[in-house]
């Protein structure tokens, strides 16, 4: 029965019958799981059916009063439900659904968006960012009540109104390296200076204000004003994919029809206090906004760059600049793209935008390198002007304007700093940057981030990730540290487009066998258990039986571990090659290089330092062996290695995604809650608790009690430093997850079907040869150099030449 009708169902019976809400699938049944476990079912389904309501969620909503009112009488044609609390339902069947969820990604928080339903949050934080990109209080309002089919209820409106209220009254500008509230209205100042913390955060102590004349600036975005106009015109513009330099125009556009304030007035704040301070003023209901008119900018450089005539800005890519670019101005906030879907060129248009010079910062010096090729690819950007900063190149750029590429760590450490880095971070520290672009931005913690906007000055900041997730719950603090989000995209829908692929996800239940069971269950430390775990031969097994499966059917295997022991085992057992943090840049690339370009590697291992950044279009298939706990942004990060894959739109592909578990193990219960993101996003997760056919295969690794005994041996040998996650320096991903044993987290994990490989993929027949030798010296010997990656060893060796 479709979900649909199943809900339709619900209405008419007087409970859920368990059998059939087994028939639902993944995704469906964790919207009404998570749903029901905050709603009394039976109560909403007898309620909303006094409501005479026929609609798919009418029975999510017992506890709203909003049930007592009358449902619209044209309700069916409406999309929304809105409780009391804000929370709001979307069925995605709607005819208006498209451009109901255009409007609600504007103004409501994403929190899952499975199938049929859509659920966000309307919060004060949201309300912020649908303001500062031109949406008034009464459009908000009006649009809202015409999607819903209840009338609002007025604590909701009284929400929306105070919310939106207290917009624009004052921004945070930067002058000279230095930092300053300003606002139209010392009023404002004023109060905001009665305020203890604020005060204590102000550079001098006179007890004025500073009054300038009104720059050439101009006022802020007024929502409703022909500048507001102007940015929904882009944000609404059409989903044709635009002309690099139309759309770049349309970004630079100048509205000189904006009226004026006669004087500004202002008090400057330390530069080090600048997050609190943001932080204070949101927290009082006056928060800050932050907004660049490089358009007006005479005191830095221009740079001389563009986007490539053969670049061209997908529409998703398109509507997220235009959030940050409307009215003229680079509004500082978040874009939240999935994995794989061009985070990278969405920063190169920002920078284009801009014109000004430009700092990024990643997580690896990896990533360094990738963006600096994809700066030259998508920009015409003088490749003199892209300087490195890394640890192994320190460089600068000649002119006045530039970008500099570099890592979290680079900026913030302050440790042992050689005379080059020093010399470079002065450099840094000295002069205004138009733009800094913070990559993987969910990963940076406060103190890091702090750190950062105290040693650069720049006027606006672009913050890029996929998933707004941590597990310590601190993703929050983006809001004062960058600002608002300003778009984010939907998984699925750009997976029907074809911009991502479309994935099968599967969680594989391995039985332990009873040799490492009994060892599994005495008494012993939490990192030999794990390793136990991991090493369980019917994994390893498993894993071999689908590398065999799916390098037959001709894909491009990644066999992720965050464990190095175990990840060394497997790949010298099955003789694959590997790589993790010790791995030498060299050989790295050329593991790569290989794993692209020759039909003779076909699956490579790879630690979490694969975990994000790596674009590998030609992989197809991802098997996880061990992760981190229950980490929901590693596993979103790893699905998305699959989602560029290049195969993408070939007809009724699909790119693979195991997790392998041991079954009754700790394993399980991660798993479980590692999926919850990728859940919310639409993927439905099956349960393979059978390999066809694996049993039958005495060619696997360990078929023997023998071998398994010999294993085990191995195993409880090992150090309990060889159970650990890899630690890889400047890594910032999961540390303190790390310290809470992966239980910071209340959020509900996945549910999941029963299912077998060959409902998914279909197996059989496999083969197997051993080989003795590490597949890692043997590429070396080989060596295959493509443009992709010579062009990578050409930055690295560039980078290193320049920076003798
Ligand atoms: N508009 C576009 N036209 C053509 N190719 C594009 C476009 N945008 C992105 N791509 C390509 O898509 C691939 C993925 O892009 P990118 O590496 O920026 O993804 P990402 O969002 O940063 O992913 P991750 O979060 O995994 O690092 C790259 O090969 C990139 O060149």
């Amino acid at each position: 029965m479709p979900p649909k009708r199943k809900a339709q169902a619900a209405l008419d019976s007087d409970e859920f019958d368990s059998q059939e809400e087994e028939n639902l699938s993944l995704s469906d049944r964790e919207t009404f799981d998570r749903l029901r476990d905050s709603f009394d079912v039976k109560a909403m389904a007898q309620q909303a059916r006094a409501a005479r309501g026929s609609n798919a969620a009418s029975f999510l909503f017992k506890k709203c009063d909003q049930f007592d009112v009358e449902l619209k009488r044209d309700h069916r044609n409406r999309p929304l439900w809105i409780d009391d609390a804000g929370r709001i339902i979307l069925e995605s069947f709607s005819p208006i659904f498209d451009e109901a969820q255009d409007f609600l990604i504007n103004i409501a928080e994403p929190q899952s968006r499975v199938s049929k339903m859509h659920e966000y949050t309307l919060t004060a934080h949201s309300l912020f960012a649908a303001v500062s990109v031109g949406h008034s209080s009464k459009e908000i309002i009006e649009k809202l009540g015409r999607y819903s089919k209840t009338p609002l209820s007025p604590s909701v409106t009284a929400f929306i109104e105070k919310s939106t209220s207290s917009f624009g009254k004052a921004k945070i500008v930067l002058k000279k390296t230095l930092s300053y509230i300003e606002s139209d209205d010392p009023a404002i100042l004023e109060k905001l200076l009665q305020d203890p913390v604020i005060a204590e955060c102000r550079a001098d102590s006179t007890n004025g204000l500073i009054k300038e004349a009104a720059p050439k600036i101009g006022a802020m975005a007024i929502p409703g004003t022909k500048m507001a106009a102007g940015a929904n015109q882009i944000a609404q513009s059409t989903l044709d994919p635009q002309k690099p330099s139309d759309m770049i125009a349309s970004l630079r556009d100048e509205d000189d029809d904006e009226e004026e304030a006669a004087h500004v007035h202002s008090f400057q704040i330390k530069s080090e206090e600048r997050e609190r301070v943001v932080k204070q003023c949101q927290d009082i209901g006056l928060p800050l906004t932050e907004e660049y008119d490089f358009n007006n900018d005479e005191v830095n450089a221009n740079l001389d760059i563009d986007l490539r005539p053969h670049a061209q800005i997908r529409y998703y890519q398109e509507k997220a600049l235009s959030k940050m670019f409307s009215n003229s101005r680079a509004r500082s906030g978040i874009i939240v793209l999935p994995c794989g879907a061009g985070k990278t060129l969405v920063g190169i248009t920002a920078a284009c935008g801009v014109k000004k010079s430009v700092i990024v910062l990643c997580t690896s010096a990896m990533s360094v390198v990738q963006w600096r090729a994809e700066f030259l690819k998508w920009s015409n950007i003088n490749p003199e002007d892209i300087a490195v900063f890394t640890s192994e190149s320190k460089n600068r750029f000649p002119r006045n304007a530039g970008i500099i590429i570099s890592t979290y760590t680079m900026i913030t450490s302050t440790r042992n700093r050689s005379y080059d880095s020093e010399k470079v971070m002065e450099f840094l520290r000295s002069r205004e940057w138009g733009l800094l672009i913070a990559d993987e931005v969910h990963v940076v913690p406060a103190n890091i981030f702090k750190k950062v906007t105290y040693s650069i000055a720049s006027h606006s900041k672009l913050g890029l990730t996929a998933t707004l997730l941590r597990e310590d719950d601190k993703i929050e603090d983006l809001n004062f540290l960058i600002g608002p989000k300003l778009y984010e995209a939907n998984w699925q829908e750009l997976s029907e487009q074809g911009h991502i692929a479309k994935v099968q996800c599967a969680e594989v239940w391995c039985q332990m066998t009873p040799e490492f069971y009994s060892e599994w269950l005495k008494p012993s430390t939490v990192q030999k258990r794990a390793l136990l775990a991991i090493m369980n031969p019917r994994k390893f097994q498993a894993c071999q039986f689908l590398i065999d499966y799916h390098e037959r059917r001709g894909d491009k295997i990644i066999v992720f571990s965050d464990n190095v022991y175990a990840l060394e085992k497997y790949a010298r057992k099955l003789n694959k090659a590997y790589i993790y943090g010790d791995t030498p840049q060299a050989e790295r690339l050329r593991i790569l290089e290989n794993f692209q370009h020759n039909d003779m590697v076909n699956t490579i291992f790879l630690s979490k330092i694969g975990d994000t950044s790596l674009d590998l279009p030609e992989a197809t298939c991802l098997i996880q062996i061990s992760s981190h706990y229950g980490s929901r942004r590693q596993e979103a990060q790893r699905l998305g290695r699959i989602l560029r894959a290049k195969r993408r739109n070939d007809e009724g592909f699909n790119a693979f995604f195991y997790s392998l578990v041991s079954k009754d193990t700790d394993e399980m219960y991660y798993s479980s809650k590692r999926q919850a993101f990728l859940v919310d996003q639409g993927y439905a997760f099956k349960v393979i608790t059978r390999l066809e056919g694996l049993d039958q295969r005495s060619d696997l690794a360990f078929y023997t009690p023998q071998d398994r005994r010999e294993l085990l041996m191995d195993v409880l040998l090992a150090k309990d430093t060889d159970a650990e996650s890899e630690r890889i320096a400047g890594d910032m991903f999961g540390t303190k997850f790390a310290s809470t044993g992966g239980k910071a987290r209340k959020k509900n994990g996945a549910r999941r079907m029963a299912g077998t490989l060959s409902e998914l993929s279909g197996g059989q027949d496999m083969a197997y040869i051993e080989y003795n030798k590490s597949r890692n010296r043997e590429l070396k010997q080989k060596g295959i150099k493509n443009q992709f990656i010579r062009k990578l060893q050409r930055g690295t060796a560039n980078a290193k030449k320049a920076a003798k």
